[in-house]
Order: structure tokens, then C-alpha cells, then sequence
């Protein structure tokens, strides 16, 4: 299956932080999150983009290898020829087509197992970083599957040094505040979930990035209450808990991850549209949903962006953000992700902003930070809607 959209071109332009732009902008026929009466698109004659390539973000649902560029994957599969990935970025265009959520799983190993020293961790970590810097995000949670890499042979304070390192410098140079998510590929058993608790609470290695706990990978027969001893250790330890549930089974799975694995966030949440009982849950415990949309089209969770639940969770009162999963192999990024809930929920720039902020208040950020990014986002989109 083809990437949903084209490719967005972003990986090698210059990072400019864009400023508040007046009189660019006009009331707009569109609507916000709240408002129901929205008449139609944003605004048919003028397209989002421009609004939301400078609007300040925040990305909480992104995966750190599902984040590679062509460029990096390219030049980690050139450096490790031995490798089925292939090298020129052309090729991988049809190489990031998925025939359903088990291919994609064996491709993303396969792009893992391309990154085999600390260096490849700091040159991935740094450059997704520079990526995300491009689309004015000035803060991230970047889920790290740091299982993956120890069980390949990376020595662990290697991996842990190599992206709080990345994490300073990204910090200091494009001004971009990352956290990580470590979470469990819960395929890969107990023994993983073992692994990656021990990883993010051993007062010696665990990164002072760190602020959550995740579940990622397939969910079929991989039942999430089996995570729970190692969800409660990670809770102890002070970590949030993140789970993906209901990407590609049941509202039971997201049941199951708010009463065993105690989630704050829902990673994906897809199936929660089917069950009315669970979307009330989620909105009266302002439960956010980290919704990927164009993800779940490429991995054939979601038929089409337009059967896409989003707008009923909206219309549910949960609180939604908008999230890129893993942009470069899905063909997309987080402006791309933007526009496309603009499309899909009819949003003019505020509503827009209003996705924005759902973002920042979702965040683990505290709260001084949170008000920091919210007043930007406020500011740029009153100079943008200035007379
Ligand atoms: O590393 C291994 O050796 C290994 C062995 C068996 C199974 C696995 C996995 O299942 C790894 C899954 C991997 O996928 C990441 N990911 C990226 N995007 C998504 C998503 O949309 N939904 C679920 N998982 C996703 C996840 O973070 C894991 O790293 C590994
Ligand atoms: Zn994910």
C-alpha cells in the first residue's frame, strides 16, 4: 500500500523558526473543537499549510527508528550492506509500503536492525530532532524501544548516553525540548518487558530525559494485562504510563490498558469509536487519545482517512491530539498529520490552535512549560489572524 500522501519534502531544508505573520491571515468560514456549526472546510479558497508550517507544536506519539528519514535509513543501509533495506531513497518509497500491520512490524526491524553502534543512535536521535525542529516543534516525547537495541548487542550506557547527548544538543542547537517514552515490543514476550523496565528505572542508567512507559508493537494475541507488574514498577519509579491499545484490536484493549496498565494516554485508541460507554470514560477523565491518522491508514488499521473515528471522538468530548507515529514511513509528517485533522474535523487556524494546545496540555511538560509553548501558540495565531 502506498504512502497516503507525498512525500513531504522537509528533510533537508534549512530550520527557520517562523514568525508571527500579520494580515496574512482572514476570519475563515471553518470552526474549532468545540464550535459544531462549522460550515464546511477550513477555508476552501485558502489551503492550511502556510498556518500550520510555522504554528508552534508538540509531538507526542512519534516513534524514535519509525522516524528515520530516507536520508539516514539510506546511509545506515549503505554503511551495513549485509542489510535488505535499500539505499536509495527512491527504493524505499516502495520498501514503506505495507501490506497490512505484520508487514510493517518486519520492516521496521528491519530498518532496527540497521542501527548497531551508540554513533548510529546519536546520528538517529540528533536528526529526527533537526526534523521535528523544521515543523516548529518545540517539544517531543519520542518513544525508544531500547530493548531492541541492548538485545542486538548495543551496550546499554552506550544507547543511553548516545541519545541524552543527541537530546542536549538538539535542545541547545534548534531550541526543540525532547523526552523519551521507553516502551515494551510486547511481542517480543515477558523477557522484553523485563528488559525494558530494568532499562528505564536502574538509578544508573536510567536518562534524565525519561518521563514515560510504553506498550508498542502488534496487539493480537498479546494481551496487555500481562504488562501490568512491569507498568506498576514503572509508575513507582515516577514514569507515566503510554500504552498503545486499540490500534488494531477492540475497545477491550483500551479497557484494558486504562484498568491494568492505569494509562494516562492511550497510544492510537482507534477502536474506542465503537464502544459510546469507553469514549465517556475517556472524556470525562480527560483521558487524551494520541490519534495518528494517516498511520493507520498505512498499516490498514483504518480503511480510509475518511472513515477515520476522529471526528467522533471529537464530537465525544475526548480530548484529541494529532501525532505522526512514524512520519518518514508513512509517507507523512506532523504539518501533513495537521492538515489533515483540518480537513477531516473542518478547522479554520483557531480550531488549529486549538489541536495545538490539546498537545501541550496532554504533555508531560510541566507547568511552566506548557504555558510557555500555549502563549506562543496563542501569540502566532493572533498576529496570523490580525486585520
Ligand atoms: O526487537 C525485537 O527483537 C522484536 C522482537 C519481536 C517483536 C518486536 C516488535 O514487535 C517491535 C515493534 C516495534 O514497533 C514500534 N512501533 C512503531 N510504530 C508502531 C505503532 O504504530 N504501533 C505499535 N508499535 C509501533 C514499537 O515501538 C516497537 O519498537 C521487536
Ligand atoms: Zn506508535
Amino acid at each position: 500500500m502506498a504512502p497516503a500522501y507525498d512525500d513531504p519534502g522537509v528533510t533537508d531544508q534549512p530550520i527557520t523558526r517562523v514568525p508571527p505573520h500579520s494580515g496574512r491571515g482572514r476570519r475563515s468560514r471553518g470552526g474549532t473543537l468545540t464550535d459544531h456549526t462549522a460550515t464546511g472546510l477550513a477555508d476552501a479558497t485558502r489551503d492550511p499549510h502556510a498556518f500550520i508550517a510555522g504554528l508552534p507544536k508538540a509531538e507526542l506519539h512519534v516513534h524514535h527508528v519509525g522516524s528515520a528519514s530516507p536520508r539516514i535509513v539510506s546511509e545506515l543501509a549503505a554503511r551495513h550492506p549485509d542489510s535488505k533495506v535499500p539505499t536509495d531513497p527512491e527504493a524505499l518509497v516502495d520498501y514503506f509500503t505495507f501490506t497490512d500491520f505484520a508487514h510493517f512490524i518486519d520492516v521496521y526491524l528491519s530498518v532496527v536492525d540497521l542501527i548497531r553502534t551508540p554513533e548510529d543512535v546519536r546520528l538517529l536521535t540528533y536528526e529526527v530532532a533537526r526534523d521535528l525542529a523544521r515543523q516548529q516543534v518545540r517539544y517531543a516525547e519520542l518513544t525508544i524501544t531500547p530493548f531492541s537495541s541492548t538485545r542486538r548487542g548495543i551496550d546499554e550506557r552506550g544507547f543511553m548516553d548516545a541519545i541524552e547527548d543527541a537530546r542536549k544538543a538538539a535542545e541547545a542547537e534548534f531550541g526543540t525540548v525532547l523526552r523519551w517514552c521507553f516502551d515494551i515490543p510486547g511481542e517480543a514476550g515477558l523477557e522484553s518487558a523485563e528488559e525494558t523496565v530494568r532499562l528505564a528505572t536502574d538509578e544508573r542508567l536510567r536518562p534524565e530525559g525519561l518521563v514515560s512507559f510504553g506498550l508498542g508493537g502488534p496487539e493480537i494475541g498479546v494481551p496487555r494485562p500481562q504488562f501490568k507488574p512491569y507498568f506498576d514498577q514503572a509508575i513507582a519509579a515516577g514514569l507515566r504510563s503510554v500504552p498503545h491499545a486499540g490500534e488494531t484490536t477492540g475497545p477491550e484493549t483500551v479497557w484494558d490498558a486504562l484498568t491494568h496498565l492505569r494509562a494516562e494516554r492511550i497510544g492510537h485508541g482507534t477502536s474506542s469509536a465503537r464502544d459510546p460507554k469507553l469514549l465517556t470514560h475517556l472524556a470525562e477523565n480527560r483521558i487524551p487519545l494520541e490519534v495518528c491518522p494517516t498511520s493507520n491508514i498505512a498499516t490498514r488499521a483504518v480503511r480510509t482517512l475518511d472513515e477515520h473515528p476522529i471526528k467522533e471522538f471529537v464530537r465525544a468530548g475526548v480530548l484529541v491530539t494529532i501525532n505522526s507515529d512514524d512520519p518518514p514511513m508513512f509517507g507523512t509528517d506532523l504539518n501533513n498529520e495537521y492538515a489533515v485533522a483540518a480537513r477531516l474535523l473542518e478547522l479554520d487556524e483557531r480550531g488549529l490552535a486549538e489541536l495545538a494546545h490539546n498537545a501541550v496540555e496532554a504533555s508531560f511538560l510541566d507547568e511552566p512549560g506548557k504555558a510557555r509553548i500555549k502563549s506562543e501558540i496563542d501569540a502566532y495565531t493572533a498576529a496570523w489572524l490580525a486585520p
